[in-house]
């Protein structure tokens, strides 16, 4: 069940945290050297770029004046080249840092897609799949060029401003002050803005993840959308969390737009202050026109890093807000996993015991409870029982895809809390409800049970399953390529391929899930004889509402009221007429 459904907004944190940025550090780091290489071409570029305002008031004060044509020439030449290196200088820079801010993704997303592997059903039970993929996806995109570029042009951006400021005070001190008079003013403005900006990126950063959740929902849900005809319904719930999403955007943008606008603004004031004190300043010829038309340069210049600083703090902003999204994936704690001192499960016999076993998915609401089950070691086990009774839940716990809430579950003596994961897993072969199919070929799919299976060994599992005759008829047989989830087969031949991969595992301990209840009566009855040879000597469970599927197995346990109601052999329960027989009897009489 998601709780955290499509247009329920995640929580947001509600005080600026700067660990989400010192914690980005770690993926900074590793790229430590490229960056300082376009650091350093980008000062370099960025100082020779800077060197022509001064040229240029040499050449209106001096050169021009002078009359003479030759410097004239030399001037404009040393100005285009300063302009063919410093470009030349970006260009490399900015190769260097794309390779970078490409590093920076592949690390922060193979760390998701690691700890994404890891993370129990519980984390999948309890979200929609659209808001894992939006974080792994869009954000750590929309959070590289700010941990790349942005650091060094952070940095770029402060030199630049205290060369400008030195340019500036070396040509004009008075005017200089003129223009440094216009920040207090811009400090206000930006004040005004920080704490509605970062929020308005959160809201953003909400509707874009509820708009994704819901696209993935529909496009999983496209077949049940269309049979209810509900496409029209569907476009309305669509349009409104677009709507909400636009909404946020606008009003994000709109702040964004009044950094700008008032740096904008203060240039212009500023350029206008400059000719205004130049002018009444070169009466008393304090300063030359040269002068005054490098001061308005650097007026314009000077304000550009300022501008570029505050769009970088907004940006900024931006990626904090998607950084507490990822690191708030990369925290989610792996709650089934190796506890500490967890020791290797030898190979086992197959004895499992369920010892006085409770289990909750949600707290309060038990769906098992003092649950003791005895399994031998090679028994083949029934679970039976109505809907929704628990049985899944009890294999579940087996594999230990969930912690049991209360008591221990144990293989040949030895608690599976205490087991390392893998070394249990490793010898279960689990065939679940869903038979998932991957994209790739029929036998990718099938050698997905043991990846060091040979074709020969992938066949035969096949063959034991009744599920060769149908490969081979397709036209590329083995090799015939299949969509994810298995769309171009029927739901009976998925279920075949995934027993058959379930077989290749060559498991002590077999844990079928209603794993032929799509496969017609005929194929069914051929499996069942490869099955029951496959069966001797492992421990099964085997899960299915057609009862005549179950009825050889040693034992059935019937599972109901959060327990085990009633458990024998076929014949033992048949005799009793207890629920088993009712249920029996009545499938019976609807074949
Ligand atoms: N991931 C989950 N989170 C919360 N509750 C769950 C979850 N999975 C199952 N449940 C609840 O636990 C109970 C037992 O579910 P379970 O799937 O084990 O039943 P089942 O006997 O296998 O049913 P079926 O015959 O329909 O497959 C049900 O009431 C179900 O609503």
């Amino acid at each position: 069940m998601a709780r955290n459904k499509f247009d329920i907004d995640e929580n947001l944190e509600s005080p600026f945290d700067i660990k989400h940025f010192r914690r980005a550090l770690v993926y900074i780091k590793k790229q430590k050297t490229p960056m300082i290489v376009a650091f350093v071409l980008s000062a370099l570029s960025a100082g020779i770029a800077l060197s022509a305002p001064l040229i240029m008031q040499h050449v209106v004060d001096v050169t021009i004046p002078a009359k003479e044509a030759w410097p004239l020439v030399g001037w404009s030449a040393l100005m285009l080249a300063t302009i063919v290196v410093s470009v030349i200088l970006a260009t490399i820079r900015s190769r260097i840092m794309t390779r970078v801010g490409q590093d920076i993704i592949f690390d922060i997303r193979t760390d998701l897609f690691k700890h994404l592997q890891e993370l129990p059903f519980q984390y999948y039970d309890d979200r929609p799949q659209g808001k894992i993929l939006i974080r792994v996806v869009n954000y750590v995109n929309s959070v590289s060029d700010v941990l790349s570029n942005g650091i060094i042009n952070f940095i770029l951006e402060i030199l630049n401003l205290l060369f400008i400021g030195a340019f500036m005070f070396a040509v004009d001190a008075k005017l200089s002050l003129v223009i440094l008079a216009g920040l207090p003013v811009f400090f206000a403005v930006m004040m005004l803005l920080k704490t509605r900006q970062r929020r308005a990126w959160q809201a953003v950063s909400n509707k874009s993840s509820n708009l994704n959740a819901y696209m993935q929902e529909s496009i999983s849900g496209i077949r049940v959308t269309q049979i209810f005809t509900r496409e029209e319904r569907n476009a309305g719930i669509f349009t409104r969390l677009a709507t909400n999403y636009r909404r946020e955007w606008m009003k994000t943008m709109y702040l964004n737009f009044l950094i700008p606008f008032s740096v904008d603004n203060l240039t212009t004031l500023v350029t206008t202050a400059i000719y205004f004190v130049g002018l009444l300043a070169m009466g008393p010829a304090e300063v030359t026109f040269g002068v005054i038309l490098a001061m308005s340069s650097y007026a314009a210049r000077f304000w550009q890093p300022i501008l570029n600083l505050s769009n970088l703090y907004n940006s900024f902003i931006n990626a904090v807000a998607y950084l507490e999204r990822i690191f708030e994936t990369l925290d989610e704690p792996v709650t089934v996993s190796d506890v500490p001192n967890a020791r290797e499960l030898p190979p086992i016999q197959g004895r499992i015991t369920f010892d006085d076993v409770t289990f909750a998915y949600d707290p309060g609401h038990n769906v098992l409870e003092h649950l003791n089950i005895d399994v031998k070691a090679g028994e083949s086990i029934a679970l039976v029982g109505p809907t929704g009774a628990g049985k899944t839940t009890v294999v579940n716990l087996i594999s230990r895809f969930y912690n049991v809430t209360g008591g221990r579950i144990l293989i040949d003596g030895h608690d599976i809390a205490e087991a390392k994961l893998k070394s249990l897993r490793s010898q279960m072969g689990i065939m679940l409800q869903d038979s998932f199919i991957f994209s790739g070929t029929i036998m990718d799919n099938i050698r997905y049970g043991r990846l060091d299976a040979t074709d020969e060994e992938v066949v035969a599992a096949a063959k034991i399953v009744c599920a060769d005759e149908f490969i081979r008829e397709f036209e590329n047989g083995y090799m015939t390529e299949v969509n994810e989830r298995g769309s171009k087969l029927s739901q009976g031949q998925r279920q075949l391929i995934s027993f058959a991969r379930t077989l290749l595992a060559n498991p002590r301990i077999l844990i079928l899930d209603e794993a032929t209840s799509s496969i017609d009566a005929r194929t069914e009855r051929l499996l069942q004889k490869g099955l029951n040879e496959l069966l001797k000597g492992r421990t099964s469970f085997i899960i299915a509402h057609r009862l005549s599927t179950v009825k050889n197995c040693d034992r059935i346990l019937y599972v109901a009221d959060k327990g085990i109601a009633e458990a024998g052999s076929h014949d033992e329960l048949m005799a009793r007429r207890g629920r088993y027989y009712h249920l029996y009897t009545a499938q019976k009489m609807e074949a």
